[in-house]
C-alpha cells in the first residue's frame, strides 16, 4: 500500500469464504473472487486468517500467494501461530488486528499504546520479511503516536464507529474523528489507510478525506455481488471512491 496519488481500493474477500464455510462446500471460492476483483480494478486483496478459521483458510492464502497479480494484505492477530504463517507466505502487506474469538466482527482497534513492547517486537519481526506492516487502530492520537513509536510505516483507521453511527450528528462526529486521525497520522509520517463497515452509501464521505492511501472494503462488496456479480460490485465501489477522492 505504498503512497499513491489516487485513493486505492483493497478488496477484502473474507465473506466469500464465510458463505463457503456455512455449508462446508468447495464454493464459492474466494480465490476466484480475488481474481475477478483484480480484473475489475482492485488495487490489492485483503484476507483475514482468523484464529477460529471462520472464513478464510490457510489453503486460500497459499493459493492467493501464487495467483495474485496485485498484492496481498494479510490481516492477522498477534500470535505466534500467525507470525510463523506470515513468515511462510511473506505477504507484501501485513495488517496486525485485534482478535476476540467470540466477536461478530473486529470490534475495535488494536491497543498499540497498551502493549508497545509486544507490538514493536512483532513489527520488527514481520518487517524483516520485507512486508509493509500496518496496525489496525482506532482514530485516536494516543494509538497513532504509539504506532509510530513501534516502527510501523502504516496504520489502518477503523471506520466501524462511523459506519455504525445512527444520527446525522453522530455520523458527522465519527467522520470528523476519522478525518482528524488521518491528518494526525500523516503528520506523524505514517501511511494512512482506513476501513471496516464501509458500503455504497457511506463510502464517499470517507473517500473525500484527503490523504487516505487505501480503503479496505469487504462485507458490502460481497453482499452487493450477490445481485450484480463480483466484478460489477468492485467496479461500482471503485468508481465511487475515485469520484469522491478526486473532487
Ligand atoms: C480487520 C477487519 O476489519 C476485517 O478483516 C474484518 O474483520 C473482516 O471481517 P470479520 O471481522 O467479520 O472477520
Ligand atoms: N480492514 C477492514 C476490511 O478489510 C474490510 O472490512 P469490511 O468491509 O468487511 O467491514
Amino acid at each position: 500500500m505504498t503512497q499513491s496519488n489516487r485513493m486505492l481500493l483493497g478488496v477484502n474477500i473474507d465473506h466469500v469464504a464465510t458463505l463457503r464455510q456455512a455449508r462446508g462446500t468447495r464454493y464459492p471460492d474466494p480465490v476466484k473472487a480475488a481474481l475477478d476483483a483484480e480484473e475489475a480494478g482492485a488495487d490489492g486483496i485483503t484476507v483475514h486468517l482468523r484464529e477460529d478459521r471462520r472464513h478464510i483458510q490457510e489453503r486460500d492464502v497459499l493459493l492467493l500467494k501464487d495467483v495474485l497479480q496485485t498484492r496481498m494484505n494479510f490481516e492477522m492477530g498477534v500470535t505466534e501461530e500467525m507470525m510463523a504463517f506470515a513468515e511462510r507466505i511473506r505477504p507484501a502487506h501485513i495488517c496486525l488486528v485485534p482478535e476476540t474469538r467470540q466477536e461478530l466482527t473486529t470490534e475495535g482497534g488494536l491497543d498499540v499504546a497498551g502493549q508497545e513492547a509486544r507490538i514493536k517486537a512483532a513489527v520488527e519481526r514481520l518487517s524483516r520479511l520485507g512486508s509493509e506492516v500496518s496496525l489496525f487502530i482506532d482514530a485516536d492520537e494516543r494509538q497513532i503516536e504509539a504506532s509510530r513509536r513501534v516502527g510501523a510505516p502504516a496504520i489502518e483507521l477503523h471506520t466501524g464507529r462511523y459506519a455504525d453511527a445512527q444520527t446525522p450528528s453522530e455520523v458527522a462526529e465519527e467522520l470528523k474523528r476519522v478525518a482528524d486521525g488521518v491528518a494526525f497520522g500523516l503528520g506523524q509520517g505514517l501511511i494512512v489507510n482506513a476501513g471496516h463497515g464501509l458500503h455504497y452509501h457511506n463510502v464517499e464521505a470517507v473517500a473525500a478525506i484527503k490523504g487516505i492511501n487505501e480503503l479496505n472494503i469487504g462485507h458490502a462488496l460481497v453482499a452487493h455481488a450477490l445481485f450484480v456479480g463480483f466484478k460489477s460490485a468492485v467496479a461500482e465501489m471503485k468508481a465511487l471512491i475515485l469520484a469522491a477522492s478526486s473532487k
